[in-house]
């Protein structure tokens, strides 16, 4: 792959994160970039600013070692049918689709090696997180090139825990954020102002988020938090009887079933 350019497929949410991370980080050099995107957006610009191909004429798609495809999956199909004709015999196809399966992907990409990988749009900071998976040796060398400058990899031993690691990673900021929404609505609902209470949950989420990447066992960081007999203890113990354990096991059990559905 070295050296060769990196088509990517989409420059939506996660595709335009996945570019600024590449920018900001230089994980791709950007005249090595060439973006396929029906419509101008903010992440494309910058990188044609950058010196990046933005829809070039299909024939520069030749030098391309890697495709990475973030489209919707009930796309896919379509968006790359027009590209295959273009694409080097060994261009690795490199998916950020939830569900989709590496069997369809490189089925429908001419039987190309096809790796899959889940991002977190924190990629966009450099600070993502991302499962992969791929039987394919050279394949995951290429997502781990494209991807290990922008998140924390976690290779996973079966193409099945996509669907669970969509929910626990790619799905779940919004998760986190939804919670951390309705703790500031809860305290707005007792008192303060929304503008305070939000800035206030604003910063426990970014306090927790912190202190979560020392590494520290997420036990011990709730410990440190929770004095004994204490204030946090009575809302942690309002929480698990209120059943957050039950909430969070039917947001990974619902995001697994669609997961497995949109593939
Ligand atoms: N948003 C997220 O946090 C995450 C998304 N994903 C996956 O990333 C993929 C994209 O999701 P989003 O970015 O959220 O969707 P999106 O709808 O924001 O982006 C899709 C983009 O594809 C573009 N597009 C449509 N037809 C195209 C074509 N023929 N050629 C090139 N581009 C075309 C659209 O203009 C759009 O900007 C999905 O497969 C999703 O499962 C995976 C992990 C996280
Ligand atoms: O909501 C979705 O379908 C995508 C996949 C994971 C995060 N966002």
């Amino acid at each position: 792959m070295s050296g060769r350019d990196v088509v990517l497929v989409g420059c939506g949410r996660l595709g335009s994160a996945i570019l600024e991370g590449w920018l900001k980080t230089g994980a791709v050099p950007p005249e090595r970039l060439i973006v396929l995107t029906p419509s101008p957006k903010p992440a494309s610009e910058m990188a044609r600013a950058s010196g990046g191909r933005v829809n070039p004429p299909l024939d520069q798609l030749a030098s391309a070692g890697a495709v990475v495809i973030a489209v919707k999956p009930a796309i896919w199909r379509a968006a790359l049918a027009p590209l295959l004709p273009h694409l080097a015999p060994d261009a690795v196809m490199v998916s950020v689709m939830a569900g989709v399966s590496v069997a369809a992907t490189s089925e429908g990409s001419g039987g190309r090696a096809v790796v899959r990988l889940m991002p977190t749009t924190a990629v966009a900071q450099a600070r993502g997180v991302a499962a992969l998976w791929t039987d394919d040796a050279n394949a995951a060398a290429v997502g781990r090139a494209l991807f290990a400058p922008i998140a924390d990899l976690v290779e996973l031993a079966d193409e099945a825990d996509l669907h669970a690691a969509t929910a626990v990673s790619g799905c779940a900021p919004a998760f986190v954020q939804a919670f951390v929404l309705a703790l500031a609505e809860a305290g707005a609902a007792k008192g303060l102002s929304l503008d305070a209470s939000l800035k206030l949950a604003r910063g426990a989420l970014r306090s927790a988020a912190a202190t979560a990447e020392t590494g520290e066992p997420l036990e011990a960081l709730i410990d440190r938090v929770a004095s004994p007999g204490g204030v946090t203890r009575a809302g942690l113990d309002a929480m698990a009887s209120g059943g957050v354990s039950d909430l969070a096991a039917a947001a990974v059990e619902a995001a697994i079933r669609r997961s497995r559905e949109i593939g």
